[in-house]
């Protein structure tokens, strides 16, 4: 029986491709046995089981860069990391490896390496962090989202699939009536999708919180994902609205989301992006401006620069972002040719290539 482990997570941006990736190869041979290896305390220790997959921790955390007492029990953490991903693969003896990023896919693919278990890495975004720019070099294959990624990775091992995306996303257009039955929403009003990432954003919060009287009283629809941070100050504001405004600090059935939205105003995390790619949603992009490089920002102008989403700058969102997006839903032209040209971008089969790409790396 073939066996996979996936390490990684810390954010959905990791944590879902990660799952969409195990669905593919679950499909291509429901019998290959998934196990997914992630960080103890971090959000893929609730997200994964939900959706019906194994999970062990690992005790790792990150590298505090803001504070530098922080890291005194990094490297005890680590060694302990990998010497339990050592015995998780002695135990579970995998065929193959495939890490997604985020802190757990370091000692879990160091530890396959030393193993002699063949590895792949999915690189969601168009900037490649130190890790996996460091396990990189022991990698069999490395399927990536955007151009130019051989300014981190060999070239050789460089294969460009796109972001996997879980295929429930794949297929919005006719679950509008489920979406507005879930949401308790109106069939006859426009409705906005306010998504600030797996863990909300607080300038798109703030900006939707100031500006939700106007949003409603223009007449459409919110339904707001706050994060866990904002969601009882949203609720409060929110509550004057009954039966016009969703609110929830995560949303799991995201296919309803982007199935119930006219517009969509998000974050510009790779994922994000690329759901917006397949949900076809016209979408204001708010990168967030301090994600590594700026790397939020070159995911929205890849979009942008094919007139395929509009952008609202964080440090701007507050004084126009509501603005921006009152304009948009009134502008049904300009939704249709975001639509169009967004919907150009998609990689429908990204999953489905990755997990053919993990399967290959065995019969090597
Ligand atoms: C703060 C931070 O580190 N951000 C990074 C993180 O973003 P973040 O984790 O926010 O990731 P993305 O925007 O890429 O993806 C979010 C994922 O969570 C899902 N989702 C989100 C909200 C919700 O209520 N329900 C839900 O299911 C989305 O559908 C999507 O699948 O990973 C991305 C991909 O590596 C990076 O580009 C981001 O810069």
């Amino acid at each position: 029986m073939t066996k996979v482990i996936i390490s990684g997570g810390g954010t959905g941006g990791h944590i879902y491709p990660a799952i969409a990736i195990a669905n593919a190869l679950k499909e291509i041979n429901p019998d290959i046995e998934v196990l997914f290896v992630g960080a103890e305390g971090k959000m893929e220790m609730e997200k994964v089981p939900k959706a019906g997959y194994p999970i062990i921790g690992l005790p790792i955390a990150g590298i505090n860069r803001s504070n530098v007492l922080a890291n005194l029990s990094f490297p005890r953490k680590l060694i302990a990391s990998l010497s339990e991903a050592r015995a998780i693969i002695k135990d579970f003896k995998p065929d193959v490896a495939v890490g997604v990023g985020g802190y757990a896919s370091g000692p879990l693919l160091l530890a396959a390496s030393m193993m002699g278990i063949p590895y792949l890495i999915q690189e969601q975004n168009s900037y490649a962090g130190v890790t996996n720019k460091f396990l990189a070099k022991k990698a069999r294959k490395i399927c990536v989202a955007y151009p130019k990624m051989d300014a981190f990775f060999a070239a050789e091992k460089i294969k460009m699939t796109g972001n996997p995306v879980r295929k429930d996303i794949l297929e919005v257009k006719s679950k509008r009536d489920e979406a507005l039955k879930h949401f308790g929403l109106d069939a006859d009003k426009k409705t906005v999708l306010v998504i600030g990432g797996s863990q909300g954003a607080r300038t798109i919060n703030e900006a939707i919180d100031a500006g939700l009287t106007n949003l409603v009283g223009a007449g459409y629809q919110v339904v707001w994902q706050t994060g866990k941070l904002y969601i009882e100050r949203a609720k409060t504001t929110a509550s004057v609205f009954k039966g016009q405004v969703y609110v929830s600090d995560f949303i799991y059935e995201m296919d309803l989301a982007y199935a119930v939205a006219d517009v969509v105003v998000s974050r510009a995390g790779a994922l994000s992006v690329s759901e917006l790619c397949l949900a076809a949603k016209p979408a204001i992009l708010v990168p967030l401006p301090t994600a590594a490089e700026d790397h939020q920002t070159m995911n929205a102008m890849s979009l942008v620069n094919n007139d395929a989403a509009i952008l609202v700058k964080d440090i701007t969102a507050r004084e126009t972002l509501v603005k921006a997006t009152i304009d948009l839903l009134q502008d049904v032209e300009k939704q249709a040719i975001l639509s169009k040209n967004i919907h150009q971008l998609a990689k429908p089969e990204a999953a489905k290539e990755i997990a053919g790409e993990v399967l290959k790396l065995i019969k090597q």
